[in-house]
């Protein structure tokens, strides 16, 4: 099967300090990855790198065989990756429905998939508060509203940085954007519940990659967990 995303030897440098050292990974169509790691390890700096938003980088960024590295965020949100980052980054002072329909956009091949319909209907809190300024909103709220303005985008790739920061209901929202066939690298702590819903795990450590492996794989190696996920 042709990849979707392939990175090779990626470096990133914020300034004169090099975050990331050489990292490869290659995700599917319709593939789920977990990103995990201590704090500190480079997961943000390595979804920022993939959105265009971290200003120096080297290696290969491939999206459906054409090079993103080096690209501007909305040339890559064009190419089909959406971000979710941490901290959310709603409009507070623009209403849910502006917050969605600002962001609408045909997919790359055309496909509108994801309407403010389907986007409301998949996050029933969003539509009873579709008036509601988005400073107005929960933190469990912004973050299905970020969502829901990232599926806007009809994308074919989602990085999620700390998901369970908002809410819990995170998970079902995982499986609905599973259920459309959307890859997503998902970035959290929560080892259990990401090795549920993952086809992929992905430990990093130090700006590099140190496991990528199924999650029965990873499971299986209890010293890697302690080392680098302080699991026991
Ligand atoms: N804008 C920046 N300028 C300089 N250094 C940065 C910047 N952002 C992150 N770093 C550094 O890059 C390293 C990796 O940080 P990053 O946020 O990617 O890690 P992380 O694995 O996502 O950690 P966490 O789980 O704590 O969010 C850290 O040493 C951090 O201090």
């Amino acid at each position: 099967m042709n990849m979707l995303l392939t990175v090779d030897r990626l470096e990133s440098f914020y300034g004169p300090s090099q975050i990331l050292h050489g990292v490869s990974l290659a995700v599917k169509p319709g593939e789920q990855v977990a990103l995990i790691g201590r704090n500190g390890m480079g997961k943000t700096t390595l979804l920022r790198s993939l959105m265009g938003l971290v200003p120096r980088v080297q290696g290969t960024i491939d999206l459906n065989g054409s090079s993103i590295r080096g690209k501007k965020p909305e040339t890559i949100s064009q190419a089909g990756v959406a971000l979710v980052p941490e901290g959310r980054g709603v409009f507070g002072s623009l209403t849910v429905i502006e917050n969605l329909t600002m962001a609408s956009r045909a997919g790359r091949d055309g496909k509108r998939g994801w309407t403010l319909d389907r986007v409301l209907s998949v996050f029933p809190r969003l539509a009873q508060r579709r008036g509601n300024g988005g400073h107005q909103l929960s933190g469990g709220e912004q973050q299905m509203l970020t969502i829901g303005r990232a599926l806007m985008t009809n994308p074919e790739i989602v990085l999620i940085d700390e998901a369970t920061e908002g809410s819990d209901e995170i998970w079902k929202t995982l499986a609905v954007i599973r259920g459309e066939g959307i890859a997503t690298i998902v970035v959290d702590k929560d080892i259990k519940n990401l090795a549920k819903v993952a086809d992929r795990m992905v430990v990093m450590s130090k700006g590099g990659i140190e496991f990528d492996g199924t999650p029965s794989e990873l499971l299986s190696q209890p010293e890697l967990l302690e080392r680098h996920l302080g699991l026991h």
